[in-house]
């Protein structure tokens, strides 16, 4: 198949950084693209660019609403001692924002779904973050050791009666050789704000200073309890009995 993507050149390459946001951890590389797997090669990538032909209804995001730093969030250290990730970090509107907007990507390093392109100890990796990629085509985000904002977004459990936020599949254009306008649309997960829902309960959105609270899915929860078990780790399986109770 003839492609207008450029061939991986070595694994792990990375996409030019910029500055990272406050309280970004330093031993997370900032990116303001996705990455990719050696394993994920131009035939794989291009299913992942929008055809044409294509009837899906996800939504197309505009160049300009995709800022790095995201102007619309703060990571944040979590004070609170109630918080079940006191400690840790979470993701915070700095203003007021409204049901269905977009928030940012989530960006990482993409890979294949096989067990050895994939990270069993990560705890960023969208296939266990209920959205993954791309189901049928088996590819994931991953990120652990790259990535942006989104990964500080904490799971609601056990912090609010329900999440104000979710992963959701959207396009976003790239530079393309061989599309006219030298544009082409593909694939990405984005966090956006939920719907004001069909009674308007979430019509308020995300107030500022609000933390930006998603759901992992139970199955996040029950897959680190396996896990927890499996190599006794007791306060990963505290953590997660607590989130699956919450
Ligand atoms: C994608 S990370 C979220 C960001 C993370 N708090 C950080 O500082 O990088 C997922 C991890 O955050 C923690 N976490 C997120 N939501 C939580 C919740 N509701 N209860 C307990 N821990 C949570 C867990 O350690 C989980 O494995």
């Amino acid at each position: 198949m003839k492609s207008d993507l450029k061939a991986p050149q070595k694994e792990d390459a990375v996409t030019p950084q910029t500055i990272p946001p406050p309280n970004w951890p330093s031993d997370v590389t900032y990116l303001t693209d996705q990455t990719y797997s050696s394993a994920v090669d131009v035939e794989l990538r291009s299913k992942l660019s929008r055809s044409p032909s294509d009837n899906i209804s996800w939504i197309k995001l505009a160049s300009n609403l995709i800022i790095t730093p995201c102007p619309l969030v703060a990571i944040t250290t979590i004070a609170d001692e109630k918080h079940p990730a006191h400690g840790q970090r979470g993701l915070f509107a700095v203003q007021h924002l409204i049901p269905d907007s977009f928030v940012c990507l989530y960006l990482g390093h993409v890979h294949t779904n096989s067990m050895s392109d994939t990270d069993p100890h990560s705890d960023y990796d969208l296939t266990d973050l209920v959205a993954c990629l791309d189901r049928e085509i088996g590819l994931s985000v991953d990120a652990a050791k790259s990535g942006n904002e989104s990964r500080c977004a904490n799971d609601y459990r056990g912090v609010a009666e329900r999440p104000n936020a979710e992963f959701r599949d959207c396009f976003i254009q790239v530079p393309s050789v061989k599309r006219a306008g030298g544009l082409r649309w593909e694939r990405r997960v984005g966090i956006f704000v939920l719907s004001a829902g069909k009674a308007g309960k979430r019509k308020a959105g995300i107030k500022a200073g609000e933390e930006i609270l998603v759901s992992y899915g139970k199955g996040f929860w029950e897959g680190r309890k396996t896990i927890a078990t499996f190599r006794k780790d007791f306060e990963m399986l505290r953590i997660a009995e607590a989130a699956l109770e919450a």
